[in-house]
């Protein structure tokens, strides 16, 4: 007895101290000194499974629902009824227990009771507003979303109520019926009271007047437009919610600068957004799904297939299509060919400046060299299962679910929580409540994982600019980002990007188009079989699409031999090589030596000629010639872009060290303006690799998944990398701003067919030529023995005697050769007795006047 009397005391004391509401248990457990602490727990886990359980939230729904019915039969048999009601319903709820007391009402006493409750005492018919509030909870709690805001119809039911009673209290205080209800006549007689009759009528006018401007916000000027909204806002909310029967919510205002932000980059957005109102009450957090979903969707995907596979996209710019478009109709094509592309007359620089206007109707057009040329059609290109984003409301639900009781565990609340759903991740956006730190979100990067047990979590707090914090989770199904969409899509037909780069689509499906020109170069790493090969052939292929062979030439490097080498059918036509070489496509990595420093003389010389020319950058200097403003005389020619592509960097600085990293270096420093941007991938990117000097001049880079986070640092200067999920799922790094992508995937055969349409066709009669490299330490270490003449040596004097000038910078550009080689060349004729001692800044003199006495002198000197 005792010992139950003292168990009695301390769960007593234990009770007051807790709560008083709880006084049952505690008595229970008294009596069975361990169980009861079990039983309360599992009693609140069933609760919570009851309340995670969709089908109580129908239920509860449903109940609302059938409130708002009931409340709308009674009302409006109160106004048939209310006559023979009144007396009985005056006595209040007594009569529901008196048996012999009858209603009229269809719904009965109870319909009586309330109506006369709403209507006679507190608002008159605008109670009817009422109905709506539990309509709108019905709706949202059955489908468990938030299809209607809850909070913006309170306001509005409540603002309606006090409004409407009052205006029709006052306007029909003479009739019987009580219109305006008890709260309508107090408010209106105190109205009345304080400001007279017409100061009352002025007030309530005015109400009635700002709510029509609000609404429909008519031109006064043009009252034609009256019916029309005129503002952004108001139209989307009429769109959206056409079937509302409330004003629209401040909500969609609220989130408008938000959405309008993301609306471009949302072809097939979804967004579920919650508003955790009060993190207590679970039954506050509902959601919604905005009309962005179908109305962006319609927009983007009805778009793109509207166009047939088969149709040809016409790249070619307007402005020089038209262009050849008016020669050819007024000239045979021999004929054009040779008006356009020949060679105008040299001219003096006050013949350039009269003539320029006269002959801007002829301006040159490079992609005559080869204008029978066809770009490659999109049904060379295969689609990959349906571009629209699945998604699946379980999965969704559950994940959200259950970020918000991990954090919840953790004792974060959140204010709010989103999702965006992307083709291979979802995005969910987390607003935290106030006071809660970053940082703790952070720190639990893992547990979060754990808990929605996926991989790849990725936590990006906070989102820049967005002031949200990101929770990335991968989707059960992910859908494969086709390149046919994003070559068929408007943004990149349209692109002016001289050179366009179709990579993938964002988080948020915004198709992610970039122009390889302003980047200027671009990094690429990732682990073995993550999507780098499919990545560069992306791009390979989004320029081979849009690009002429005239405007864009590649060099390709392939250590690895076989990645690259299924370009080579289309060498005559895009591919950049060294003369006497054999293969466009360099494996070997000597000649990826000679190469890289072959493109910096050609940077090198590209850069003498802009500066001739007082041009800053290619496109400028190409505009010039295209105008034939520059001299073809002079050396000027149009340059196409150079595009390199290294495919497995690390080989080649593991073998060559040095000697590759300078000339990559010098070019990521300065080729960009001459047109010339570097594509370089690697599988390993640990700093001996990706030195200081590279990474400094490759402000974009790319990271498919690796392997660990110190690689991931290395290449992004963050974490995040090793944290993706392969198959071209990759993170970019832009101007600073690290952005998610799911790479196009372009597959070989593809790639293949792209590359024979483009090969079969007629090409230059050679791949473009890189101008010779001759390694410095080979030529320093000969002497100027005539007998060990340079090979060009005779094509040198031939053009010295030809031109009459024995200038260094005219062999450098006419033959494309570096500084070192041109000055050795000059010094050999100089020892072979062809020109002259060097004269400073002046020409040499020539001392061989024409052709016939240098090939005697030739012949003479053996
Ligand atoms: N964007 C993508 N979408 C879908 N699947 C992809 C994508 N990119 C790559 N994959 C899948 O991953 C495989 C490997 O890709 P890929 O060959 O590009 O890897 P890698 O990184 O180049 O590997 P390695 O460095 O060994 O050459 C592909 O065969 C393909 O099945």
């Amino acid at each position: 007895m005792t010992l139950v009397s003292d168990a009695n005391r301390i769960i007593f004391a234990r009770m007051t101290n807790k709560s008083k509401s709880k006084n049952k248990k505690p008595i229970a457990k008294a009596k069975d000194s361990t169980v009861p602490f079990k039983a309360e727990k599992q009693e609140k886990i069933q609760l919570k499974q009851l309340a995670k359980d969709e089908r109580t939230w129908k239920i509860l729904g449903l109940s609302f629902l059938l409130i708002s019915i009931f409340l709308i039969i009674a009302f409006v048999s109160y106004f048939f009824t209310w006559r023979q009601d009144f007396v009985q319903a005056s006595r209040g709820s007594e009569i529901l227990t008196d048996f012999d007391t009858t209603a009229e009402n269809l719904l009965g006493k109870t319909g009586a009771l309330v109506s006369h409750l709403f209507i006679y005492k507190l608002f008159g018919i605008a109670s009817l507003l009422i109905c709506t509030f539990f309509f709108v909870v019905g709706v949202n709690l059955m489908w468990r979303r938030r299809v209607f805001s809850i909070w913006r119809n309170l306001k509005y039911v409540t603002l309606g109520m006090l409004a409407v009673s009052t205006i029709l209290a006052f306007a029909l205080r003479q009739s019987e019926f009580s219109w305006g209800g008890g709260v309508g006549k107090v408010i209106s007689d105190w109205l009345t009271a304080s400001l007279g009759f017409i100061g009352t009528s002025a007030i309530l006018l005015l109400i009635v007047v700002a709510y029509l401007v609000w609404q429909f916000n008519p031109a006064f000027s043009f009252p034609k437009k009256l019916s029309k909204s005129t503002s952004p806002v108001r139209e989307d909310q009429n769109e959206e919610k056409a079937d509302l029967p409330l004003p629209q919510h401040d909500f969609v205002k609220e989130e408008e600068p938000a959405d309008k932000k993301m609306a471009p980059l949302d072809a097939a957005k979804l967004i579920i957004d919650e508003e955790v109102e009060k993190p207590k009450h679970k039954l506050g957090i509902i959601e919604k799904e905005t009309g962005i979903h179908s109305k962006e969707e319609e927009k983007g995907f009805d778009r793109i297939t509207v166009l047939k596979p088969e149709a040809r996209i016409d790249f070619e710019d307007p402005a020089p299509k038209t262009s050849a478009k008016a020669i050819n109709k007024s000239a045979s094509e021999d004929v054009l060919k040779l008006e356009i592309n020949d060679v105008p007359l040299p001219k003096t620089e006050e013949e350039e400046k009269v003539s320029a206007p006269a002959e801007k109707t002829k301006a040159y057009e490079p992609t005559l060299d080869l204008r029978d040329y066809q770009y490659p059609t999109l049904d060379l290109l295969a689609s990959y299962g349906s571009e629209k984003v699945e998604h699946d409301q379980n999965e969704l639900e559950n994940n959200k679910n259950q970020i918000i009781t991990t954090l919840r565990n953790y004792d974060i609340e959140i204010q709010r929580i989103s999702a965006t759903i992307g083709p291979t991740v979802t995005l969910y956006e987390i607003v935290p409540a106030a006071g809660v730190r970053i940082s703790k979100i952070k720190n639990l990067e893992d547990d979060i994982a754990l808990s929605l047990s996926a991989l790849g979590i990725r936590i990006i707090a906070p989102i820049p600019g967005r002031g949200t914090i990101g929770i990335e989770v991968p989707n059960a199904k992910k859908s494969i980002v086709s390149m046919k969409t994003l070559l068929s899509s408007d943004k990149y037909q349209n692109s002016t990007h001289s050179l366009p780069i179709a990579l993938g689509k964002k988080i948020d499906n915004e198709l992610f188009i970039v122009d390889l020109a302003t980047m200027p170069h671009l990094l690429m790493a990732g682990a073995t079989g993550q999507g780098k090969s499919v990545g560069i052939n992306a791009i390979l292929v989004s320029l081979l699409y849009k690009k002429h062979p005239s405007q864009l030439k590649f060099v390709l490097i392939d250590p690895k031999k076989v990645e690259l080498s299924i370009y080579s059918l289309i060498e005559s036509h895009f591919l950049a090589k060294l003369p006497n070489e054999e293969e466009a496509i360099i494996t070997d990595t000597k000649k990826v030596i000679n190469t890289l420093n072959a493109l910096c003389i050609e940077m090198d010389n590209r850069y003498d000629l802009l500066k001739e020319a007082g041009s800053r950058n290619i496109k400028e200097y190409n505009a010039k010639f295209t105008s034939r403003k520059l001299n073809p005389e002079k050396g000027h020619q149009f340059l196409p872009f150079i595009v390199l592509v290294v495919d497995e960097f690390a080989d080649l600085i593991m073998t060559a060290g040095k000697e590759v990293e300078m000339p990559i270096a010098r070019l990521a420093q300065l080729a960009r303006a001459v047109g010339i941007h570097l594509i370089i991938a690697t599988q390993r990117p640990s700093v001996n690799i990706i030195t200081g000097t590279i990474k400094a001049n490759f402000p974009a880079r790319v990271a498919f998944k690796v392997s660990s986070k110190i690689d991931s640092r290395t290449i992004l200067d963050a974490g995040g990398a090793e944290q993706l999920i392969g198959k071209g799922d990759m993170l970019i790094s832009l101007n600073g701003e690290i952005a998610r992508l799911q790479c196009a995937f372009v597959d070989t055969p593809e790639v293949d067919k792209v590359v024979e349409f483009i090969g079969y066709q007629d090409g230059y009669p050679q791949p473009f030529l890189l101008p010779e490299y001759v390694d410095e330490k080979e030529l320093e270490s000969g002497d100027f023995d005539l007998g060990d003449r340079d090979s060009l040596f005779e094509d040198a004097a031939k053009l010295i005697v030809a031109n009459q000038i024995g200038s260094t910078s005219l062999l450098q550009r006419r033959m494309k050769l570096g500084y070192n080689r041109a000055g050795r060349l000059m010094d050999q004729l100089e020892s072979a007795g062809i020109v002259g001692p060097n004269q400073g800044s002046k020409a040499r003199e020539v001392l061989i006047k024409t052709d016939a006495d240098l090939q005697q002198h030739l012949e003479m000197l053996g």
